[in-house]
């Protein structure tokens, strides 16, 4: 190929990289809006250089008229997410969608590699709609933590340095900072996991609390004072002790006294 056949052969997979940004960029975008929260941190993009692709293709035999098929990653997207947990739920989402078809994934947080690289890679294949027609391509889509793209950004830049052949300890001491960065999504998934739970505690408290209050407002209403205002005094007693389990309790009773008195109010 010349240099306008491989501008050729490209448009499709830039046209790819930039709608599957957007896209991405799109779902982010609404997720916040509608949960106040996105898996999704940030995306980025590219297309590979030609010189990369000559090179993969030299180094797993494929033929020049087999690149589109035999190089899954011409089109690639990256998604960064806060946490491990995020991972799955991106890649839930894109299985799921309709505008592009799942080739196959592979699971390298699992399945780390031997240089210590983690992330979730999925291939799929995108329709272009280009001036000759409809066109599918393949595009890599590799989902990963802050922490596993700071990793495998550094290791990559290091060895383009060293052209592929670190020294061993450098390879050694990259293992080992894999390893932190393994044990850092670990420590902040737990955090994550702790505040989300202290987050439903505080809102089912908040729930029991305006339900109580609201009951024995009905009960002064039909004049069950003293019901009322004995039920007020355990109420102040058990907020005082922070007793969720108690609190429940006399939920339910409150909630039964309260319909009782709505039914002989009413014979
Ligand atoms: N930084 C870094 N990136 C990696 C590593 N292994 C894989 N990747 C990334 O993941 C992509 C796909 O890698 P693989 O799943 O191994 O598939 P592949 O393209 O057949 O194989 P290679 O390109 O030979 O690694 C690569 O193009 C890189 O972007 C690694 O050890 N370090
Ligand atoms: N799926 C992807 N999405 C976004 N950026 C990517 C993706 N894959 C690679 N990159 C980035 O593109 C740049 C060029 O990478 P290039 O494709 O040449 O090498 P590579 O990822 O190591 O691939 P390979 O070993 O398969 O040739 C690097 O900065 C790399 O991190």
């Amino acid at each position: 190929m010349d240099g306008r056949d491989w501008n050729l052969f490209l448009i499709p997979y830039e046209q790819a990289v930039e709608e599957l940004k957007v896209k991405f960029k799109t779902l982010r975008g609404e997720l916040k809006t509608r949960e106040a929260y996105a898996p999704i941190e940030f995306v980025t993009g590219r297309v590979k250089r030609i010189s990369s692709i000559l090179d993969k293709a030299k180094r797993l035999d494929v033929p020049m008229d087999k690149i589109e098929t035999g190089i899954e990653d011409i089109a690639g997207i990256r998604i960064m997410c806060q946490f491990v947990e995020d991972i799955h739920r991106v890649a839930d989402s894109i299985r799921s969608r309709k505008d592009l078809k799942l080739v196959y994934e592979k699971d390298y947080i699992t399945n780390f590699k031997d240089s210590g690289y983690r992330s979730y890679h999925m291939i799929v294949e995108y329709p272009v709609q280009t001036a000759l027609g409809l066109k599918k391509v393949l595009a890599e889509v590799q989902i990963r933590t802050l922490a596993m793209n700071f990793w495998a950004t550094i290791e990559h830049s290091l060895n383009y340095k060293y052209k592929e052949s670190l020294p061993d300890d450098v390879r050694i001491r990259l293992r080992k900072a894999a390893e932190a960065a393994f044990q850092l999504d670990t420590e902040m998934s737990s955090i994550r996991q702790e505040i989300l739970e202290s987050q439903r505690d505080f809102e089912e408290k908040s729930n029991i609390v305006s339900k109580v209050l609201s009951d024995i407002q009905d009960l002064y209403f039909y004049n069950r004072v003293r019901e009322a205002a004995q039920f007020q005094l355990r109420f102040n007693e058990l907020w005082e002790k922070e007793d969720i389990f108690e609190l429940k309790q006399l939920s339910q009773d409150i909630q039964r006294a309260t319909l009782r008195a709505k039914k002989s109010s009413r014979s």
